[in-house]
Order: structure tokens, then sequence, then C-alpha cells
């Protein structure tokens, strides 16, 4: 999504105007489908999910885990997220340097950013909730989501760990909600070609459709986020730069620990 002024109003319009459709996915009825279907083998889940059009997850890659969890948003869904970006103003996103806890500017990432507010309207919320209950996590493990816009050609987030290394970073990073457990990339526009989460150690380069997220956990199974022997190092990954098309992705850190304050 190109966001000129004039496509903004016309979105603007067209997404904000209409509500999103009432998804049965998100109902809370649904939710002893939604855990009957994660429970299920994989192949059963698959096709379950499909026609009722529920969340499901498919397993990519088993140590460390990876999934691709499909179903996640609608395609107003994922305009909405952009839009709520866009009004909240994109700026250069950050890093926080191995060793220290300060965000600064850095080359190693050059895309731009907004974080939302948490729980911030209905979308936001069915979303946090969703993955809550998909990871048996509560929403308040999650920090705020993160809305990122990669443009053509020139923007990326170079090899990094997206876990606090224990070894290396100083005890204030492990206060709020100990380390981040798991990462969850919704993608909301796939770039045409290019754009890929490049996983370097797993051999793996993936994208998802509009909707769809990528899930990976950062720490091993029953391990504490604080023990250098817990994280998982072949999570190593980067955002490739869109050789064609731009790229939207919402991001969710989730925490061990309760994260949100209040
Ligand atoms: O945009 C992507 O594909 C990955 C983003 C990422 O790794 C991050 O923001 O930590
Ligand atoms: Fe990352």
């Amino acid at each position: 999504m190109v966001l000129l002024k004039s496509q903004t109003n016309k979105l603007t319009q067209e997404t904000l105007s209409k509500p999103a459709p009432p998804s049965t996915r998100f109902h809370p009825s649904s939710d002893d489908a939604l855990h009957a279907s994660f429970h299920q083998p994989p192949s059963l889940r698959g096709l379950e999910s499909l026609k009722s059009n529920l969340p499901y997850l498919e397993q990519i890659n088993a140590s460390p885990r990876v999934f691709r969890i499909r179903n996640l948003l609608t395609k107003q869904e994922c305009e909405h997220l952009m839009l709520l970006a866009f009004r909240k103003g994109l700026s250069k996103t950050m890093i926080m340097p191995y060793g220290t806890h300060k965000l600064v500017e850095s080359t190693t990432r050059t895309n731009d950013g907004a974080w939302l507010d948490f729980l911030q309207d209905d979308v936001v919320r069915r979303l946090e909730e969703t993955l809550g209950k998909l990871t048996k996590t509560t929403p308040q493990q999650g920090e705020n989501l993160q809305v990122l816009h990669y443009s053509n050609g020139a923007q990326f987030f170079q090899e990094h760990y997206d876990y606090f290394d224990p070894a290396r970073d100083p005890p204030e990073s492990f206060e709020q909600g100990g380390n981040r457990y798991i990462t969850v990339i919704v993608y909301l526009e796939a770039a045409l070609e290019g754009g890929e989460t490049h996983f370097p150690e797993l051999g793996l380069k993936l994208t998802a459709q509009p909707g769809d997220a990528l899930m990976f956990y950062n720490l091993k199974e029953h391990c504490s986020g604080t023990d250098p022997d817990c994280v998982e190092k072949k999570t190593i990954h980067a955002a490739l730069p869109p050789v064609r098309g731009e790229k939207w992705v919402a991001v969710k850190w989730i925490h061990e620990k309760p994260y949100q304050k209040g």
C-alpha cells in the first residue's frame, strides 16, 4: 500500500466508515472450536480450519519452533492496521544494541514503523486476544503491536535476535516481563518480490499472505529467559529489502511474564 494522501482518504472512507465485518473467528463462543482445532493432528487441523475459516498453525521448523499462522486477519483488518499506523505517524525504527538497554538509530535497521496502543480498538484487541489464545499466554504479556513498513529496494532489518541476551544484556532488560519468549510477524502486505523474513541458520526465507503470520519461539521450552543456555540462537533472522513492491507487517513480541503495566 503506497499511502499517498488521496489513497489515504479513500482508505479512511472505505475502511473506517465500515466497521470490520463481524468475524466468527474471534467470537468468544468460537473459542472451543479454536482450541479443538489446535489440538488436532496437523492434517485434520488444516482441513477443519480451512472449512471454518478459523486461524490454524502450520509447523515450519521443529527446533527452534517456527510456525505459519493462517487466517489470522481479514484483508480489511490488515488495511485497518496499516491505516492506524499511518495516522499514528511512521518514523524510523530503532534498535537496542547488545549490552545496552537504550534505543538508538542504526544503519542496520532502516525501515519505518509506528507503535499502536495496547488493546487500542476492536481489531487490535481481537488480534491481541487471539494471539494470547494461540500461544497460551495473556495479552498482557505482549509488547504493543509495532507496524513496520519497508519500501521498495531500500529498507531492511539486518540479522539480529529478538531475545535479550542473558550473556550480554543488563538486568534492566529482563525487569519488565522477563525475556521475549515468542515473536509473531503478521503480514499485512507482502512485497511482490523479495522482502522475506530470512533465517540463515535454518536455511529459510519466509513470507506470508496478507492476514497470515510467522511465529517463532525465541526461548527453549520449560526454560528461564535469564539462563544463557535457554535462548534459541538459531532464530537469528533478518528482514530482507523488498525488490518489487513494498512490505507491511505488524510485529508482536510476547514475554515470559506480564509486560503491560497496570
Ligand atoms: O519484518 C520482518 O520480516 C522481520 C521484522 C523483525 O525481525 C523485527 O522487527 O524484529
Ligand atoms: Fe526480529
